[in-house]
């Protein structure tokens, strides 16, 4: 099969989709892998590395875009959707349920399309998300620590306090993967920190993991609008796989908040949970303030640490990459069930129900549409 690495062009994305070391697993399963010029260079890969491991620089979008496979970072942003075309495979975040446009071009120009953080193990965990939530939660606490300083527009507030002075007090809701790796960087700097989750279970292996160092709560308005009231940075992590994030934290809620506090909502991607978080924004202007409240919304925080981000990223999606490439995309899904469920669209309709049910399109399961007759 021939792979496709375009250069990612989201505002100061600097992640690509494939390390050299990526590029040797492939080619060593005899496939082609095509990266366009420069695409390596933000995560610290040159052209001549991957070309030292058999890859094909090649100059322009468009020639990677012509690949079989396109393996992309981030979901294609309006520029990039000339490229859609049917029997184009394409496997990237993709984020849909926030997405109504891109999800429209996909469909219409009947791109088979599989979505990385839909991709869902039987123990329900979303392999091909925790590397990026792993390093989006470890930022976010640290993001939301700079953003305290006066310097940066905040209420002057230290995390960890000092002898004699109170500490800060962090609240993040949503405990998974974003949510755990938040608190425990909060929890580390010496924040006072509260970990709010729906799910019981959660709430147990959290308290189990963290002990006394923090506070597990149950997801619920009441709760939330009390701590969200007495924090000095709030984190938004929650997530329903596929789906629009649900609004947790009303503009009311925000509004009780003390001038200069902060929210990152790492959720934004999805949706976001805040209210107030009515907007993505990027990496080169990241803030704004609303009610007093200073808010973070980048919806790709990893693009910031390329480099770690990429090899990370890499890890976990090139046995997948390797399967689709191996087998075909049709058998690949049908002997991978985690696999099949990041399939979001497939010949002009969409195969993930909380994608279809977020825009109100009909939805199609994959298993209608392959035919099982060749496996
Ligand atoms: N902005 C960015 O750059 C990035 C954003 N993300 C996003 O962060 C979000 C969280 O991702 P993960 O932690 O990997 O998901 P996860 O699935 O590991 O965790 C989500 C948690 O939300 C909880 N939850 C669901 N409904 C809830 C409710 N009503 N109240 C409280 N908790 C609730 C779940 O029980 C679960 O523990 C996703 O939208 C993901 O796409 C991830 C990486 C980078
Ligand atoms: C999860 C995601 O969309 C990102 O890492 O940018």
């Amino acid at each position: 099969m021939i792979i496709g690495i375009p250069k990612e062009v989201k505002v100061f994305e600097q992640r690509v989709a494939i390390t050299p070391a990526g590029v040797v697993t492939l080619v060593d399963h005899g496939h082609q892998v095509l990266i366009e010029k420069d695409a390596g260079l933000g995560s610290g890969f040159s052209d001549a590395d991957y070309e030292a491991v058999g890859a094909k620089i090649v100059s322009t979008a468009a020639e990677a875009w012509a690949a079989d496979m396109v393996m992309k970072v981030k979901e294609p942003i309006a520029e990039e959707y000339m490229y859609f075309r049917e029997n184009l495979i394409l496997f990237t975040y993709l984020h849909l349920a926030a997405e109504r446009e891109l999800t429209h071009s996909l469909v219409t120009n009947k791109v088979t399309s599989l979505a990385y953080e839909t991709v869902q193990l039987k123990d329900k965990s979303l392999p091909l998300l925790t590397p990026m939530s792993e390093v989006a939660g470890r930022m976010a606490t640290q993001i939301g620590a700079q953003f305290l300083a006066n310097s940066n527009g905040g209420k002057g507030i230290l995390l960890a306090g000092v002898p004699g002075v109170k500490r800060g007090r962090v609240t993040v809701i949503g405990g998974g993967v974003v949510g755990m790796n938040a608190a425990a960087i909060a929890a580390g700097l010496g924040a006072e920190v509260s970990i709010i989750d729906v799910n019981a279970n959660r709430l147990r292996e959290l308290n189990n993991i963290f002990g006394n160092t923090l506070t597990t709560l149950m997801s619920n308005p009441y709760t939330i609008k009390e701590e969200v009231a007495k924090s000095d940075l709030v984190i938004g992590a929650v997530l329903i796989p596929g789906a629009k994030a649900p609004t947790l934290v009303t503009e009311e809620m925000v509004k009780d908040m003390t001038p200069g506090s902060v929210i990152i909502d790492v959720a934004i991607d999805q949706g976001g949970i805040v209210e107030t978080a009515d907007h993505v924004t990027t990496h080169d202007n990241p803030t704004y303030t609303k009610h007093g409240v200073i808010h973070y919304a980048v919806g790709n925080m990893p693009g910031a640490v390329a480099k770690t981000s990429t090899i990370a990223l890499t890890n976990v999606t090139l046995p997948y990459a390797l399967q689709i490439a191996n087998r075909g995309l049709e058998t690949a899904i049908q002997k991978d069930e985690a696999l099949a469920k990041g399939l979001n669209t497939y010949h002009g309709h969409i195969t993930y129900k909380n994608v279809a049910e977020a825009h109100g399109f009909a939805f199609m399961p994959y298993e209608n549409l392959i035919k099982t007759a060749h496996v």
